[in-house]
């Protein structure tokens, strides 16, 4: 197969931190398929939002974008005047090959791809934010703030969809549905090494909320609307009205 995810198939001494460099994006795709369940799903559903709540003359943003996934199907799902899609990330090796992602296809509606952190950038006249596994890598104290940013960036009515892997205060559930996920990326062909020593990078890299910390956050941030639309074992999406 062209580019399988084998990062973690040979030991390693030192574990170092997960990090989006060139390797793993060489690898995003697969790694992201087999890893994620409920992934494609999510992303079908995103261009489905994308046509029903883009707005003539206003922006939609992708944050986090990686190789464009998302940004490919809102691209896909909107020819509406005046809209633009602002795509963002803070990897260089995701970015430059998003923009080869991007330029590959048509599309009626201009993408700006842009490399830098989400939570320096301006939000303005947005129709939809999309957040697809992005806020679990930004740092904790970091998340009010941008989630507060992205509400004020929203026009009314506007939509934000947020997906993110979920930690549950119930520590059988939390077990259950994390084991469950593990089970997801044997059937898709990781080993245990595999599993075992990417779990070791992400440890502090990635850090999940419950979805009631993510409710919670979204309303602090002045969402009044708020609901968990898709759930698979610890994964998840919610879309956040204003
Ligand atoms: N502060 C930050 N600023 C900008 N980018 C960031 C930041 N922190 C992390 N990233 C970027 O967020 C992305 C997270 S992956 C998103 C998948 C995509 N949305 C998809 O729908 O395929 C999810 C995953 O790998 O689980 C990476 O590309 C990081 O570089
Ligand atoms: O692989 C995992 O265990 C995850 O939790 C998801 C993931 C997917 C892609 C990059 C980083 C984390």
């Amino acid at each position: 197969m062209k580019n399988k995810d084998t990062l973690f198939a040979a030991p390693v001494a030192q574990m170092g931190n997960f990090s989006f460099d060139e390797n793993v994006a060489e690898v995003f795709p697969d790694m992201i398929k087999r890893s994620v369940p409920g992934y494609s799903n999510i992303i079908s559903a995103i261009g489905m939002i994308t046509a029903r709540f883009a707005k003539e003359n206003t922006r939609l943003y992708d944050l986090g974008c990686s190789l464009g996934a998302a940004t490919l199907e809102m691209r896909r799902n909107v020819s509406l005047a005046g809209c633009e899609i602002i795509a963002v990330d803070n990897s260089s090796a995701m970015v430059e090959r998003c923009q080869l992602h991007l330029d590959a296809y048509k599309g009626e509606v201009p993408v700006k791809v842009q490399c830098a952190d989400i939570c320096d950038i301006k939000i303005e006249n947005a129709s939809l934010v999309v957040l697809n596994f992005t806020l679990q890598f930004v740092p904790k104290a970091e998340r009010h703030a941008l989630i507060k940013k992205i509400y004020q960036g929203l026009v009314p009515g506007g939509v934000l969809v947020l997906s993110e892997k979920f930690h549950f205060d119930n520590d059988v559930t939390h077990n259950v549905l994390f084991e469950l996920h593990h089970d997801f990326k044997r059937a898709n062909g990781y080993s245990e090494l595999e599993i075992s020593q990417k779990r070791s990078a992400l440890e502090d890299v990635m850090v999940p909320d419950t979805v009631e910390q993510n409710k919670q956050r979204l309303q602090q941030a002045g969402f009044e609307h708020v609901e968990l639309w898709f759930q698979c074992f610890n994964f998840g999406s919610m879309v956040a009205i204003k």
